[in-house]
């Protein structure tokens, strides 16, 4: 479980996150949403351990990340909404350096590169250098390498962008499946049926801070809206959509 208790940021003196908190629980796939510049992104950063929160305490399987940088690592998978990947290495060798900074070694670390090999049927590229890959095949890469470690809480920022619908459908059978297996997973989006259709919990963002929580059915009941992109932008943006007979 990932658990956020209070946490503030500023940027050059501009705050964007205020005082958030909310649970990441296992065995769930939890939706982080909000418009450009919400919060978002410096959110994930945190809980991964590459910004500092003021205030407040993140713990991510009990671990602190601020405290305990390698330990979270460990146990936590990250695909980021920008990553660079070494262009001049292979598949294989780019996940066999990250599976073995993981502590991989042996049978073990031969069993994982081959396990993701497969999940993320990576069989075509695993020879290629990465320089020129597409945007489906580097989601690939990075999530090959966030999972290879079988970490059990995974944070995805914006993970199905610019992906066509079958990469799509690779990520959410993944996703599916780790949930099964009882993994922990957080990812933004913004394309709401994707939400709507894979998510057990969402988190609406806005202006840093949490201003709806609940499953897609209970924010659409809470909001009065007819489905969830219209409930996102009601609790955003403060705008409710009108029921039908509503007087407005
Ligand atoms: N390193 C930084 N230095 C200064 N300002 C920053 C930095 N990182 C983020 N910000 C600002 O913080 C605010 C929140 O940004 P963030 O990237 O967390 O939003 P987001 O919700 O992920 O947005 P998007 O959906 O557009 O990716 C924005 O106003 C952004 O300009």
């Amino acid at each position: 479980m990932i658990q956020v208790q209070g946490i503030s940021k500023s940027f050059a003196g501009q705050r964007v996150l205020r005082e958030l908190s909310f649970e990441v629980p296992d065995a769930r796939i939890t939706a982080l949403l909000g418009a450009n510049g919400a919060g978002k992104t410096s959110c994930l950063r945190i809980l991964c351990g590459l910004l500092r929160a003021e205030g407040g305490q993140v713990l991510v399987g009990g671990v602190d990340p601020a405290l305990d940088p390698q330990g979270v690592r460990r146990q936590l998978g990250v695909v980021g909404d920008r990553e660079g990947l070494y262009e001049r290495l292979t598949v294989a060798e780019y996940l066999d350096i990250f599976a073995r900074m993981q502590g991989l070694s042996g049978g073990a670390l031969k069993s994982a590169l081959a396990s993701v090999c497969e999940e993320l049927e990576l069989q075509s590229l695993w020879k290629r250098r990465m320089g020129g890959f597409s945007q489906g095949e580097r989601m690939k890469v990075s999530l090959a390498r966030a999972l290879v470690h079988q970490p059990k809480h995974l944070i995805l920022d914006e993970p199905t962008r610019g992906l066509d619908v079958l990469a799509v459908r690779l990520l959410r059978r993944t996703l599916l499946r780790l949930r099964s297996a009882g993994t922990a997973i957080l990812f933004s989006s913004h394309v709401m049926p994707e939400v709507a259709e894979l998510s057990d919990r969402v988190l609406v963002m806005s202006q840093g801070r949490i201003v709806g929580r609940g499953s897609p059915d209970e924010l659409i009941a809470e909001t009065g809206c007819g489905n969830l992109e219209d409930s996102f932008v009601a609790l955003a943006y403060g705008e409710r959509t009108p029921v039908a007979g509503e007087v407005v």
